[in-house]
């Protein structure tokens, strides 16, 4: 674990020393947007335009974030479009390594890298960063598109459609508004509220994330006992958001980062939810407990200094799911 300073790797925990405890995510700082033509998107420089074969997805099994952009690609038909990498699980001194002595592990397959922290500093040779997945990469001008899941999912979203002709739209402009405040709540307080919880180094900063983390499970329990999706009948971006935190929680969040008030199978509604976003076309593919298990136990040892994995509960995802009774079924928002 550790970051780049001026391009060269230090290795080094996160600091929260200076925060009361509080663990405080950085902003990442690769923000240009693939677009159908090439023109600047919202954020970054023009010259990114979509084609097929050009862009290269960093990403680990592991994380929920990456988990994000996996998804994404699998949803929108770009698994012949833009090609992946798949990390090491174990996050260690070097941070992300292209090691492959674990099942599903691929290497660096473009450029044959061994660490994470080589293919930032071959976009910016001075770059001072953490080094994070996802990364979205740009083969033509050897750089590095976006390292923000939340809007390498946007691009995924619509960029790409020209090419493949789907059409699926994960964020509906009527939706938008409602998606961005939904979105903002479970952001906070659920993706990153286990990590608040789990990465507190005082009593007081892991109460303050794991009670609003209960909370606003308890509020997405209640929405989901009368609409199908967050937004009502359609499943949106905020369901996919939600949905890399809900499936790692029960055998990961739960002991690993102290989350254990309750479990997501003690949530009817939410489990029940969970099965069937699992269960959609091409996500299971996505989702890799031994990744996901091995990395948060194996990876964070000052939570679990001795690297021991404990035992995990099976669920059974494949298990009906029953989300499409008429009671659920309520007419759409917009
Ligand atoms: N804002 C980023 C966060 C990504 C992120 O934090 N990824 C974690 C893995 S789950 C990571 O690579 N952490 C390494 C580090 O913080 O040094 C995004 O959503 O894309």
């Amino acid at each position: 674990m550790g970051l780049l300073v001026d391009g060269k790797w230090q290795d080094k925990w996160y600091d929260t020393k200076e925060t009361g405890g509080k663990f405080v995510r950085s902003a990442s700082q690769f923000r240009n947007w693939v677009t159908p033509d090439g023109s600047a998107g919202p954020t970054g420089t023009a010259g990114f335009a979509a084609e097929s074969g050009r862009y290269h997805l960093y990403v680990s099994y592991a994380c929920p974030w990456a988990h994000r952009a996996l998804i994404f690609r699998a949803l929108k038909g770009l698994e012949d479009h833009i090609s992946v990498s798949v990390v090491h699980p174990d996050m260690l001194g070097e941070g992300w390594e292209f090691r492959t002595d674990f099942d599903g592990a691929s290497g660096d397959t473009l450029m044959g890298l061994r660490y994470m922290h080589e293919v930032y500093t071959s976009a910016q040779p001075d770059a001072s960063t953490r080094v994070t997945v996802p990364v979205l990469w740009d083969k033509q001008t050897g750089t590095i598109v976006s390292n923000e899941s939340s809007e390498i999912i946007r691009m995924f979203n619509s960029a790409f459609d020209g090419l493949t002709g789907n059409r699926d739209d994960y964020w509906p402009e009527p939706l938008r508004d409602e998606i961005e405040a939904i979105n903002d709540r479970v952001y906070d307080t659920i993706n990153n509220g286990v990590y608040k919880a789990g990465f507190a180094t005082s009593q007081q900063a892991y109460d303050e994330a794991v009670r609003p983390l209960f909370d606003s499970l308890d509020w997405v329990e209640a929405m989901l006992s009368e609409n199908r999706y967050l937004l009502g009948d359609r499943v949106t971006e905020a369901d996919w958001r939600l949905f890399t935190t809900l499936i790692r929680f029960d055998k990961v969040y739960h002991t690993h980062f102290k989350c254990n008030f309750k479990r997501i199978v003690d949530y009817p509604n939410i489990w029940d939810y969970v099965r069937e976003l699992y269960q959609r076309p091409g996500v299971a593919a996505t989702v890799n407990f031994d990744h996901i298990t091995r990395h948060y136990y194996y990876s964070h040892d000052t939570i679990n200094p001795y690297r021991i994995l404990p035992i995990t509960p099976d669920l059974d995802l494949w298990a009906p799911h029953g989300r499409d009774r008429a009671s659920l079924q309520s007419l759409p928002k917009s």
